[in-house]
């Protein structure tokens, strides 16, 4: 993904001016012109970048700071809020709720975008959440549409309403909707027509539409690839139809995103949902200031902690695939993490929220290798006993006739056996750093900030000045986001 570049320009601009002797006009200077070309490489539309910069430069003035506030962390702490900006419109997206009252959400989008797609995991996402969710399908142009979307709502068990003969949409929408208010599903989503390119028939079209079926929300679904060319698709579909909320799909590919991102300024509508792989679960809930952290090479504890607490299969197999990552990590744990994180996305992705851990782990543009990796050590724990599996200290159990025996049983070399062990020691120990407790009951962001900073990289706790300069960084943030 290259908003993760994005990232990295970022970190590496902020790293340059904290080794600068001094931090004046020039090393800010060269920082900031750093992070334009960063942002501008990532697709963000070149008058956003030029008001944030001209932000960052005016709150970060040695005249206009307060004394004391040392102008480093005061330039990381303005470019935060920066990107927190462009992201966030200001507003908050409608949130259904659960009871008597049915929920309708529109789907608006170009053709390819993957608005069904989105559809189904936006379903399967809240079905998860406590909804009963039923999908429409009210896209009457193109013809696989029907199927596609009766097939992902029978994979993740949603009712599906369609037609193979109204060629009227409106007529589809609002008897797919009475249809399922009377069966009390409390979150009806109407999937609805694109086209390759915007079309006057198509906007009339969702015009039409979102007034006959007077929606909740509609939710705007735009391709992460499509770069500035976001703008002004995201502006015609808000003229057509009250668009609400933004997904971008397909962040999981090489797109820039943050063309699509300026989506975001376009409808003046907030980013609910990133849509990161082909499969159901492959949909992120989208919060502004974790993201921006991560983008900063910050890592995003809370989110990962509710990843792995989100992932709620379907099937009976529960147990398997939740990992309590706040007790001891036995084999049975990394078992499960391993099943979670091909689950809930590429390891990468996951390990790139925990700080530092990614890197020790698993090296960069090697995730496959990963992948293959965790699938080998799935099959030696399929070979070892229950007791060994639970065994608080594994490596002290696990003697050689053990090692042996597992190998044979599983079909692998005894070496693989002694990494696997030794990778479950390594994960062990990055993870028994970290306040996984401590986050998991704590809904409190500034708290999670806090306990962030306990376990961030000594490097960039440096950067940051330190504990205290952390302390007042987040004082800082927390006044901001009041
Ligand atoms: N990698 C990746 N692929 C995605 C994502 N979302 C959707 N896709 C794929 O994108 C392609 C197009 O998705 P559709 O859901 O058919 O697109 P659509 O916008 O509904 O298209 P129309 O129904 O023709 O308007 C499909 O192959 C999807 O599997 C995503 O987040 N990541």
């Amino acid at each position: 993904m290259v908003l993760a570049q994005l990232g990295e320009g970022i970190t590496a601009a902020l790293s340059r001016m904290c080794r600068a002797t001094v931090a004046d006009d020039a090393a800010l200077t060269t920082c900031l012109d750093d992070v334009s070309r960063a942002l501008l490489r990532a697709d963000v539309r070149f008058e956003s970048v030029r008001a944030a910069i001209h932000n960052v430069k005016s709150t970060t003035n040695p005249s206009t700071l307060p004394p004391g506030v040392d102008r480093r962390r005061a330039v990381h702490k303005a470019i935060f809020a920066e990107l927190c900006h462009m992201l966030d419109p200001g507003k908050l997206p409608f949130t259904p709720t659960k009871g008597n009252k049915p929920n309708v959400v529109m789907f608006v989008g170009l053709q390819g975008s993957g608005k069904t797609t989105t559809c189904a995991k936006h379903a399967a996402y809240h079905r998860r959440k406590g909804f009963a969710p039923a999908l429409v399908c009210a896209d009457t142009f193109r013809a696989g549409a029907f199927d596609q979307l009766k097939q992902n709502a029978s994979k993740a068990k949603i009712p599906f309403y369609g037609s193979y003969t109204e060629s009227d949409p409106v007529k589809i929408a609002m008897k797919g909707i009475d249809t399922f208010k009377n069966e009390r599903c409390d979150l009806i989503i109407v999937d609805t027509s694109g086209r390759h390119r915007q079309e006057d028939a198509l906007f009339e079209e969702m015009r039409q539409l979102s007034e006959a079926t007077k929606p909740d929300l509609v939710i705007f679904v735009v391709d992460a690839s499509i770069g500035q060319a976001a703008f002004d698709q995201a502006l015609a579909f808000k003229k057509s139809a009250p668009v609400g909320a933004v997904i971008v799909t397909k962040m999981d590919g090489h797109a820039k995103g943050g063309g699509a991102l300026s989506a975001v300024a376009a409808t003046r509508s907030p980013v609910i949902f990133i849509g990161t792989g082909e499969h159901i679960p492959d949909l992120e809930p989208f919060d502004v200031k974790p993201f921006v952290s991560r983008l900063m090479g910050m890592g995003d504890l809370r989110g990962l902690v509710d990843k792995f607490n989100d992932v709620v299969p379907d099937d009976e197999d529960n147990d398997e695939l939740v990992p309590d990552l706040t007790g001891d990590f036995t084999l049975k744990t990394m078992r499960q993490m391993f099943k979670s994180v091909q689950r809930v996305g590429p390891l990468g992705q996951v390990l790139s929220m925990i700080p530092g851990l990614s890197a020790r782990f698993m090296e960069k543009g090697k995730e496959k290798e990963g992948q293959a990796k965790m699938k080998r050590y799935m099959t030696i724990m399929a070979s070892m006993t229950r007791k060994e599996l639970e065994f608080t200290n594994p490596s002290t159990l696990m003697t050689e006739s053990r090692i042996v025996r597992v190998a044979r049983g599983s079909g692998r070399p005894l070496r693989d056996v002694a990494e696997m062990l030794e990778e479950h020691k390594r994960i062990a120990k990055a993870l028994s750093k970290l306040p996984l407790k401590k986050l998991a009951n704590n809904n409190n962001s500034r708290e999670t900030l806090k306990v962030l900073g306990n376990v961030l990289p000594p490097g960039m706790m440096n950067h940051l000045g330190g504990m205290h300069g952390l302390q007042s960084m987040m004082k800082q943030m927390g006044a901001q986001g009041k």
